[in-house]
């Protein structure tokens, strides 16, 4: 997929799937702008890409105003903005009977309203460029099925998925699609922090959830940031111009819908 000419800008980008994806759509011709909470691992992440061009920028998605300013800014320093990945989140393991009021609101500040400013500042951003924008966020096979100890982390990619139709439907008339895309089991920092949580909260031994839930995929390994990408990709490029309102599964044959 060509994407020559064009600029993406990837929140959560410092690492994991977002670094995946930031380096597909580099390889596929974006140029492109990294932004996280974490300004040592931006540089780090930074130094890895070679032939296009990179900026990075250390902003807080769950801040309306950090995230318009990190747009403004891509757009000043890159050129022009295309493609708005909205990848950052965090993950959250307490049963049901113990999720506190705080844990709601702290999972609920990054995953759902750091996607819906996500949505909302590219939106408008697009509408006054008159570009033909691509908004592409991160679900999860937890948009589409609820798993036991994951409630609040299960509830805000469900609400990511109603933000994508809504937005899709409002938005479709300016020319932008709005998708999501639905990985399983990626063997990232935040499936480390969730195996030790399990571990902690019912005794399983480390490493022992991560094996259950790869267990139960079709395909039989673990999901790579590579393959998230490549569906990224395809969401951010001209063939899926057709497609809008969809939060698609990739997840190596765990979720049927
Ligand atoms: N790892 C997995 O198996 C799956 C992950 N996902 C989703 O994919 C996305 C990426 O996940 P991973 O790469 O595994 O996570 P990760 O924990 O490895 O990386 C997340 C990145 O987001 C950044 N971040 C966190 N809060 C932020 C904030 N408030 N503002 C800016 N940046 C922030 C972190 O600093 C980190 O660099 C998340 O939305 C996650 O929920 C979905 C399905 C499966
Ligand atoms: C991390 C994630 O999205 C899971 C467990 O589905």
């Amino acid at each position: 997929m060509s994407l020559a000419g064009k600029t993406a800008l990837v929140t959560g980008g410092a690492r994991g799937i977002g670094l995946g994806i930031a380096q597909r759509l580099a390889a596929d011709g974006a140029q492109i702008a990294l932004v996280d909470l974490n300004a040592d691992q931006l540089t780090e992440a930074a130094s890895g890409f070679t032939g296009t061009k990179v900026i990075t920028i250390a902003a807080d998605v769950t801040d309306r105003q950090q995230v318009i300013d990190a747009i403004d800014q891509t757009a000043a320093q890159l050129g022009g903005f295309d493609i708005m990945v909205n990848n950052a989140g965090i993950a959250q393991v307490q049963p049901i009977a113990q999720i506190t009021d705080v844990e709601m609101d702290r999972v609920f500040a990054v995953n759902v309203k750091g996607v819906l400013w996500g949505i909302q500042a590219a939106a408008a951003r697009f509408k006054k460029d008159g570009t033909r924008g691509k908004i592409i966020s991160a679900a999860s096979i937890a948009a589409h099925e609820g798993f036991p100890m994951l409630g609040a982390y299960c509830s805000t990619k469900f609400a990511v998925r109603a933000l994508t139709q809504v937005a899709a439907k409002e938005f479709a008339g300016d020319g932008i699609t709005v998708n999501a895309y639905c990985p399983g089991v990626v063997g990232t920092d935040m499936w480390t922090e969730i195996d030790a949580r399990f571990a902690k909260l019912t005794g399983a031994e480390i490493g022992a959830t991560f094996d259950k839930f790869v267990g139960s995929i079709a395909l039989g390994r673990a999901q790579t940031p590579q393959d998230v990408a490549s569906l990224v990709s395809y969401l951010a490029g001209p063939d899926s111009d057709y497609m809008t309102g969809q939060s698609i599964l990739i997840d190596g044959g765990m979720v049927y819908h």
